[in-house]
């Protein structure tokens, strides 16, 4: 009987808690201080020992040349340390671009953990955080894909002691595609006077005076629509409400599911038990 070596997994987005950005680095990107939650809204990522490497895909369009796709990026920079067999991999996008949800850099992130298991090349999560940090800011999150509190460039972690069980997040994307360097682009960075573990330690009902993402002030002026859906999770009984990331998503925190919450047709919409 021949075996076929397949592996089927589900990468997952992050949602931001808090989002300072503190400083513009030499190398052009910024230094960061916030929380990454991981999130259940899931892409699907299948990958295939194969006769050569062929990448397909379906749900959402993602935008650009399938070739620059962070799946294919991921298998090619494996390659380079070890002689991986050619495989198959499809992606099934369901989480939104564009939307600080992190998508892409979860499937980088999966591609290298399911690349990891299914060929044993025996990497331990330090180094598939080292060859994530070269796929983008965010990938190496989403190897032990915990939460945690990200610094420097969003990739370097510390522990956090938050935890959001029994709560429920509804996220709303409202069809705004922001680019991160667009977002970044429109930041003044600055120094925050104390720790973002400090914020995150109180209870989640106080946040929404506290815990501040600073990409909102950049971006809500242009896009008024996002402060909106924003004053909406509040009237729907969020404890707390946020952008996530560079947006354009905006997510509330429920303790009790939220009834007749009524977006346009075009949003996309997740909720979710935390
Ligand atoms: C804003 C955040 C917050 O979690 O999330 P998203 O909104 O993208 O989900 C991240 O910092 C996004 O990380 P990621 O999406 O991986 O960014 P990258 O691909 O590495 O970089 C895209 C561009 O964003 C800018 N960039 C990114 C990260 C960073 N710390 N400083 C930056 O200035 C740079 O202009 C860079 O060229
Ligand atoms: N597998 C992928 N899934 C999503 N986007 C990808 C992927 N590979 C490359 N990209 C590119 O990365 C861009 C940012 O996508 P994503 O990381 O999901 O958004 P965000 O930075 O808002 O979290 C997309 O617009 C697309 O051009």
């Amino acid at each position: 009987m021949i075996k076929t070596i397949s592996m089927l997994d589900f990468p997952n987005a992050k949602i931001n808690l808090g989002l300072l950005v503190t400083e513009k680095r030499p190398d052009g990107f910024h230094n960061l201080e916030s929380c990454f939650y991981p999130m259940g809204w899931c892409d699907a990522l299948e990958i295939v020992q194969a006769d050569e490497l062929t990448f397909t895909m379906s749900g959402l369009p993602v935008p650009g040349n399938p070739d620059s796709n962070l799946c294919l990026k991921a298998y090619k920079l494996l390659q380079q340390g070890f002689q991986l067999p050619p495989v198959h991999m499809h992606l099934h996008k369901v989480i939104p671009m564009g939307a600080g949800l992190g998508g892409g850099s979860s499937d980088a992130a999966f591609t290298l953990k399911q690349l990891n298991s299914l060929f044993e090349l025996n990497l331990t999560p330090e180094k598939l955080e080292d060859y994530a940090r070269q796929l983008g800011s965010d990938c190496a999150f989403f190897i032990r894909n915990e939460p945690v509190v990200a610094v420097e460039k969003g990739d370097v972690f510390k522990p956090t002691s938050v935890n959001l069980d029994g709560y429920t997040c509804v996220l709303v994307y409202p069809g705004i595609h922001i680019t991160t360097a667009e977002a970044y682009g429109n930041i003044v960075p600055k120094k925050p006077s104390c720790g973002i573990e400090m914020f995150l330690k109180q209870d989640v009902g106080v946040w929404k005076e506290v815990l501040k993402n600073d990409f909102e002030e950049a971006l809500f002026p242009s896009y008024p629509e996002l402060a909106g859906i924003k004053q909406q999770l509040y009237n729907a009984g969020a404890d707390y409400a946020s952008m996530t990331g560079s947006g354009s998503t905006i997510y509330g925190l429920f303790k009790k599911e939220p009834a007749n919450l009524v977006f346009p047709g075009h949003y996309l919409l997740w909720k979710g038990l935390l």
